[in-house]
C-alpha cells in the first residue's frame, strides 16, 4: 500500500510535531539529517538504546520510521586524507545500527554530488505571494569551476569505494541503501542524471536504488523526463522512496525553475502517480519541499535558498501538500477499482 511520509532533519521531535503529524494522517517519518541522530556526535554512529526509544515514541503516535540518513561522509573522506577509514567505519557501523532496529532504507551522503555557483538563487513570488526557491542560470553571471574529467572520475572511485564496503553491510543487514538525485542537477554532477544509472550499473544489488526526487528530476528536465525514470527505474524495483514535489521550468527548457505547490506546478501530479503505480511502486510518497505561505516558520538552508525543506510544526504546506496526496491516493484506489 502506498504510504505518506514526511521528511525532519532532526530527532529532536516536540510532542506538537507528532501530534500534528498524526492528525494529518501522516504514516512514517524520513529523518533526513544523519549527523542529527544521538550518539553520532560522541560515537561517531547512531546509539541503538537512544534509536530505538525514538522509534518507540514514534510508533506511540501510530507511525513508524521509514528512511534515515547515515553519518555524512566529507570532503576529507572523498579526498582519501587521514580519518576517512574511520568516516567509513561510521558509515558502516550506523547501517548495522539501522539494521537492528528494522528500518528499511538508508541514505548516504557524499560531500561533493552538488556544484554551487553555477545557477543563483531566487525569492519566487507566486500565488497570493507565496515564497519558494528559484534558481536561474540566465543571472548567474560569474559562473563557479566545474571539476574536470579527471577530478570527477576521483570522486567517482571514492564513491565506489564507499559503496562497495556499504552495499555488502546493507544487504547483510536487510536494508536498503538510496541515493537521492543531486539538487541543483547542473549537468556532470555525479548524481545529475547519468549517474543515477551508473550506481545500478555498478551495483546489481537489489538492495541499492533511489530516493527518487520528482522536484529534482523536473528541474532537470520536467515531466517527459520523470515518467521516462520513473519507468525505468521503477521496473527494476530500485525506487524506495519517492519525493513528490512540483516544479515550474526546468533549466533545460527555461534556464531557470521554481519550486511549487503541488497542483500549481507544470506538472500533473496524479499522472506521476499513475506511472509510480504502473511499475509496482509500493513505498512511500514524501510531500518534500514546500513553498512557504504566510504564517509558516519555515525549515531553511542556506544550500536550497529560500526552499522550505523539512517539516516543521503548523507548517501550512506541508499540511496541504500531506493532504492533497491523501486525496491523490484516495482518487488512485477508486480509479483501479481494487
Ligand atoms: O532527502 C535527501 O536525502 C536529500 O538529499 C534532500 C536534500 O537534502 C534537499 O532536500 C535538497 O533536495
Amino acid at each position: 500500500m502506498l504510504k505518506v511520509s514526511v521528511t525532519v532533519n532532526t530527532t529532536d521531535l516536540s510532542e506538537l510535531d507528532l501530534k500534528q503529524m498524526s492528525q494529518l494522517g501522516v504514516d512514517c517519518i524520513d529523518f533526513g539529517a544523519g549527523n542529527s541522530f544521538a550518539g553520532v556526535k560522541e560515537q561517531g554512529y547512531p546509539d541503538l538504546d537512544k534509536l530505538l526509544e525514538l522509534q518507540r515514541k514514534i510508533r506511540s503516535y501510530g507511525m513508524d520510521i521509514n528512511r534515515v540518513t547515515l553519518p555524512n561522509l566529507s570532503d576529507n573522506f572523498m579526498r582519501n586524507r587521514p580519518g576517512s577509514e574511520r568516516e567509513l567505519e561510521n558509515s558502516i557501523n550506523a547501517v548495522k545500527t539501522f539494521g537492528e532496529a528494522n528500518i528499511d532504507i538508508v541514505r548516504q551522503r557524499f560531500e561533493g554530488d552538488v556544484f554551487y555557483g553555477l545557477s543563483k538563487s531566487y525569492q519566487a513570488i507566486q500565488r497570493g505571494g507565496a515564497i519558494s526557491r528559484g534558481e536561474s542560470l540566465g543571472i548567474m553571471k560569474e559562473k563557479a569551476e566545474t571539476p574536470t574529467f579527471e577530478e570527477l572520475e576521483k570522486w567517482w572511485a571514492a564513491f565506489q569505494g564507499a559503496y562497495g564496503k556499504l552495499v555488502p553491510a546493507a544487504q547483510n543487514s536487510n536494508v536498503n541503501i538510496a541515493m537521492h538525485p543531486s539538487d541543483t542537477p547542473h549537468p556532470d554532477s555525479p548524481f545529475g542524471g547519468l549517474g543515477l544509472h551508473r550506481i545500478i550499473d555498478d551495483f546489481p544489488n537489489k538492495n541499492v536504488g533511489l530516493v527518487y526526487c520528482i522536484g529534482t528530476r523536473a528541474e532537470a528536465g520536467g515531466s517527459s523526463l520523470v515518467l521516462d525514470e520513473i519507468n525505468h527505474f521503477g521496473r527494476k524495483g530500485r525506487i524506495f522512496l519517492v519525493h513528490f514535489r512540483n516544479v515550474r521550468g526546468s533549466l533545460p527548457t527555461a534556464g531557470a525553475f521554481e519550486e511549487a505547490l503541488l497542483d500549481d506546478g507544470d506538472m500533473n501530479m496524479f499522472k506521476l502517480l499513475l506511472e509510480l503505480r504502473k511499475v509496482g511502486y509500493n513505498g512511500c510518497i514524501n510531500p518534500d519541499h514546500v513553498p512557504t505561505m504566510a504564517g509558516d516558520t519555515p525549515d531553511l538552508d542556506d544550500r536550497w535558498g529560500h526552499s522550505n525543506i523539512g517539516w516543521k510544526a503548523s507548517s501550512l504546506g506541508f499540511s496541504y501538500s500531506i493532504g492533497y496526496i491523501k486525496a491523490l491516493l484516495a482518487a488512485l484506489t477508486e480509479f483501479e477499482g481494487k
